[in-house]
């Protein structure tokens, strides 16, 4: 190294001349599907044929950026998602690595988990729900690029298009008090994968472990902590495969892939 060189400051992230820190993803696929009825946990269940976690892990393995994939699986199930992955050929060819770990009782805990099993050379981790099978590479490509350009937090979302009332919750079916109606223009339905630069996500989640419980997204807890996450546009078939109804909507934009591309 010259002289030179060595006298320089270390470039700011997205600076021309920084280095760009690896990136992998954390895929969480160790929930139940209680909303989506009986039957194998979500994550394994098959869209067009084929487990709705290996059509998110190969989303995110069409990422360039993206160079491991720590898939979180059903607790009894991490033998079934290796063999699962080895049968689709996502067994670590030349650019993505994966690796399997078992999950927790709640979401929060399975990212947890998730983040434990990162290499230290990581710089940049992604979240993504395997329950939103159908991202397109171009949306985790944008959120990449959000946080090497210096964001700590981003999330993909979209403009509601509902009109969304806040309300005082009563169970049983009866009629709830109307608390108000936020403004629409200012409201995002927030999606996965959400970015940050690891050190942050890392905080958030030794930070906020004890009191985290409800927190339903990870820029959430960045947010509990003080700090800024932004948002980029997210695309309509990063849906989130809950209830029935988004399996079939789930395998009709398969089909409509399948007529545009002919695959
Ligand atoms: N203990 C949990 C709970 C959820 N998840 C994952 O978090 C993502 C988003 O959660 P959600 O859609 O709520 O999935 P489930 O918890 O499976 O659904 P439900 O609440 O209907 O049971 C999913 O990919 C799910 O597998 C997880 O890894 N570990
Ligand atoms: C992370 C998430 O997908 C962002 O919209 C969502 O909050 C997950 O919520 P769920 O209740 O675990 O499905």
């Amino acid at each position: 190294m010259s002289a030179e060189n060595e006298l320089r400051p270390p470039a700011a992230a997205g600076a021309p001349g920084a280095k760009t820190p690896r990136t992998a993803a954390v895929l969480p696929a160790a929930g139940r599907g209680v909303r989506l009825g009986p039957g194998a946990p979500k994550a394994l269940r098959a869209l067009n044929g084929t487990p709705m976690l290996i059509h998110a892990a190969r989303a995110l393995a069409a990422s360039r950026a993206v160079g491991l994939v720590v898939v979180v699986a059903p607790p009894e199930g991490a033998a079934e998602v290796k063999s699962l992955l080895d049968a689709h050929a996502l067994d670590g060819g030349d650019r993505t690595d994966f690796l399997v770990v078992p999950g927790g009782e709640t979401r929060q805990e399975s990212v947890k988990l998730g983040l434990d099993a990162l290499p230290e050379d990581i710089g940049i981790v992604l979240v993504h729900d395997a329950a939103r099978p159908l991202v397109p590479v171009d949306t985790v490509d944008a959120v990449v690029e959000a946080v090497r350009a210096g964001a700590p937090a981003v999330v993909p979302a979209l403009p509601l298009t509902d009109t969304v009332k806040e309300v005082e919750p009563r169970i049983g079916g009866e009629p709830e008090p109307v608390l108000g109606t936020p403004a629409r223009s200012r409201l995002r339905a927030v999606q996965t994968p959400q970015g940050f630069d690891r050190d942050t996500l890392l905080r958030a989640h030794e930070s906020l472990a004890p009191e985290g419980e409800g927190a339903t997204d990870d820029a959430g807890m960045v947010e509990r902590l003080g700090l800024p996450v932004v948002v980029v546009p997210g695309h309509e078939e990063a849906f989130k495969v809950t209830r029935p109804l988004d399996l079939v909507l789930a395998e009709a934009v398969l089909a409509r892939r399948k007529a545009n591309r002919g695959y």
